[in-house]
């Protein structure tokens, strides 16, 4: 195999802030402890983990917008201290909420202007701005200036500028923050379809496990600065709570402890609501067993139950809570 799109080792980052409003006491942050990970081209590598985990921080290094406290990263072979301008070059990014854009210029004019930034030679500029309207849905409303955009057609748009220099290398960090579910899936279409037709490289973060699940091909899951689990989505969901959850809804008079005892043979249990009710959900990749072992026993107050696939965020849930 080549050079890695994405090579990182051992790589440490440390905040310095301080505290007190009379008394200021420095305080040492340390948000990024020992990461060591590959990203191979082409891949769509999703980065995961609760809010202060650390990801932003590792996006902005990989990018060269900060600088690392110790360790290693390497972008297209590139180190990312010594090596910043070629990176610049070939990378783009692409972060959520909608800054970096000129609202009272026109979408096409956005985009131009970024051409220029990018030197990309000017014989090429204009049909590659075409191609790039095109791409995100925007060309016919290609004259229009970006403030009456929907947040849908900004964060397309925002897509687009991150194309401009054709990347090698694609970071985008929650880029469907605010969105709603149908302009979420047509953002989720077109990164697809960046990957499939130009074999870009791919980093992202997102909050929206469903997101995650269906474009990565691995995910690491990042957990006050380490990564804890790093695996396709399904070995994830696998590896954590099985392939199924058998959700169990409990009557008024359900005797919870016992429920919790015969379930717990068959996976693990955790207790939620739902809607007011009482629920079980029993984590399995023995769902039948379960289910021929229900019909069979006489089990008292279970008012009705339910077996779905497992998913990402159940996965995750469980990781995050139990970590
Ligand atoms: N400029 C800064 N000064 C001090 N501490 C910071 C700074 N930026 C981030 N941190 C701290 O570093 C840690 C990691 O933050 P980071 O923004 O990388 O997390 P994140 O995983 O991207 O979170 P979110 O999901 O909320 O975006 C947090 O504890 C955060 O408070």
């Amino acid at each position: 195999m080549g050079t890695p799109a994405i090579e990182v080792q051992g790589l440490t980052r440390e905040y310095r802030t301080s505290t007190g409003l009379l008394r200021r006491t420095a305080r040492v942050i340390p948000a990024l402890r020992g990461i060591t990970l590959t990203v191979e081209p082409g891949e769509i590598f999703g980065l995961v983990g609760p809010n202060g985990a650390g990801k932003t921080t590792l996006i902005k290094i990989l990018t060269t917008l900060l600088l690392p406290t110790s360790g290693q990263a390497r972008v297209l072979g590139y180190d990312v201290v010594s090596g910043h301008r070629r990176i610049r070059r070939s990378i783009n990014f692409v972060y959520g909420g909608e800054r970096g854009l000129y609202w009272r210029l026109s979408a096409e004019d956005n985009l131009r202007y970024f051409a220029d930034l990018y030197q990309v030679p000017l014989r090429e500029a204009n049909g590659r701005v075409r191609e790039l309207l095109e791409l995100v849905g925007l060309d016919d409303r290609r004259q229009e200036r970006v403030e009456g955009f929907s947040k849908g057609m900004k964060q397309r748009l925002h897509l687009a500028k991150s194309l401009i220099n054709r990347p090698r290398v694609l970071f985008l960090d929650e880029p469907s923050i605010g969105l709603d579910p149908v302009a979420a899936r047509q953002l989720r279409v077109l990164v697809e379809r960046v990957r499939s037709e130009s074999g870009t490289t791919i980093l992202l973060t997102s909050h929206y496990m469903w997101e995650m699940e269906t474009l990565s091909d691995r995910i690491a899951v990042l957990i006050d600065g380490s990564i804890r689990h790093l695996d396709s989505p399904q070995g994830l969901r696998l590896a954590a709570v099985g392939s199924h959850v058998v959700e169990l809804v409990l009557g008024d008079d359900a005797r919870e402890e016992t429920l919790r005892a015969w379930a717990g043979r068959f996976g693990q249990v955790v207790s939620a609501t739902a809607s007011g009710r009482r629920l079980l959900q029993v984590h399995t990749s023995r769902p039948d067993e379960l289910n021929a072992d229900l019909a069979t026993r006489k089990l008292s107050g279970i008012a009705h139950f339910a077996t779905r696939d497992s998913q990402l965020e159940d996965a995750y849930v469980l990781m995050v809570e139990g970590a």
